[in-house]
């Protein structure tokens, strides 16, 4: 597949273009007679930020707690920073960053606490304060987990996931219970460690966090990936048609809206009002998942 890459990337001190952080063919994930995870491709390649999308139940937990290494596959091939997370080891452990869906436990230490201890178990973690400054949680640091609210938690849980200086970081829902506000400080946050060349692999129901942190996309729906591509080439978006429309209830759809406009200003129309709107991203998702269904 030919993959047009975001303008992003350029600004990447960290990336190593070309090298791939996960590698995934065929896997397979059976529970009873049911295929949680149904023959998935997948190749991420270091200092991508690649987000999964897909409805309830399609396979993308599934699919990365078997990266992380959490969850048995039942088929196919994966590989993790060059190692299968079936087999990895410590070493491979302190590599990875994850945040899951589940919110942490540990209600009785405080922020602090909870994020120096965990950051203990890595070799080269970075400072409690810093971490605890980073998602956004420093008037909280000396707080109980147990008297956090669900947004709070959640920061905590992104926090213990790169507390370790992971080289990959998997978020799974990761701002599920954000406040718009918190949202946005998330969102700078992973524009920050993917700067610094992290890898991150996040799974959202949200395509505004999708098409604002993304280099790449992928769509999964029962088990399989149904379209990948950029934010804005997936599914052919960057081709399809626009709408056109103008004074007067005027609406026309144009595969080359410029020329379209050029005519209508030969004609002499009336363009007050002119717009001209292509698929949101939303648009395109629901028609794939539309098509897949
Ligand atoms: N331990 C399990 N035992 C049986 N079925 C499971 C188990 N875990 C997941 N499933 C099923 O596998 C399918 C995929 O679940 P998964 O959690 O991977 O979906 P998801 O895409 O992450 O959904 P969501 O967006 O709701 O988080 C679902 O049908 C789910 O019911």
């Amino acid at each position: 597949m030919t993959v047009t890459r975001s303008s992003r990337e350029t600004a990447r001190p960290g990336r190593l273009n070309g090298m791939t952080a996960i590698n995934v063919r065929g896997l397979r994930k059976t529970y009873g007679s049911h295929h949680a995870v149904d023959g998935l491709d997948l190749d991420v390649e270091v200092g991508e930020v690649f987000a999964l999308l897909g409805p309830n139940g399609a396979g993308k937990t599934t699919t990365v707690e078997i990266l992380e290494g959490h969850r048995r596959r039942t088929s196919g091939e994966v590989t993790v920073l060059g190692l299968d997370p079936g087999h990895a080891d410590r070493h491979w452990r302190a590599r990875i960053g994850i945040v899951l869906q589940s919110t942490s436990d540990a209600a009785d230490l405080t922020v602090h606490e909870i994020v120096r201890h965990i950051g203990g178990c890595y070799p080269n973690p970075r400072g409690a304060a810093e971490v605890i400054d980073l998602v956004g949680l420093t008037d909280k640091s000396k707080a109980k987990v147990r008297t956090l609210s669900g947004g709070q938690r959640r920061r905590l849980d992104v926090a213990l996931g790169i507390v370790g200086r992971p080289e990959i970081v998997f978020l799974d829902e990761p701002t599920t219970g954000f406040d718009p506000e918190a949202r946005r400080q998330f969102w700078h946050l992973i524009r920050r460690l993917s700067a610094e060349g992290s890898t991150i692999l996040l799974t959202t129901h949200y395509l505004d966090e999708a098409e604002a942190l993304a280099d790449r996309l992928a769509v999964i729906a029962d088990g399989a990936i149904v379209a990948e591509g950029t934010p804005a080439t997936l599914g052919g978006r960057a081709t399809a048609e626009a709408v056109v429309s103008w004074s007067g209830g005027h609406r026309e759809h144009a595969a080359d809206p410029v020329a379209l406009i050029m005519r209508l200003v030969a004609e002499g129309a009336d363009l007050t009002g002119l717009t001209v709107t292509r698929p949101t991203l939303e648009d395109t998702y629901l028609a794939l998942i539309g098509e897949a269904r």
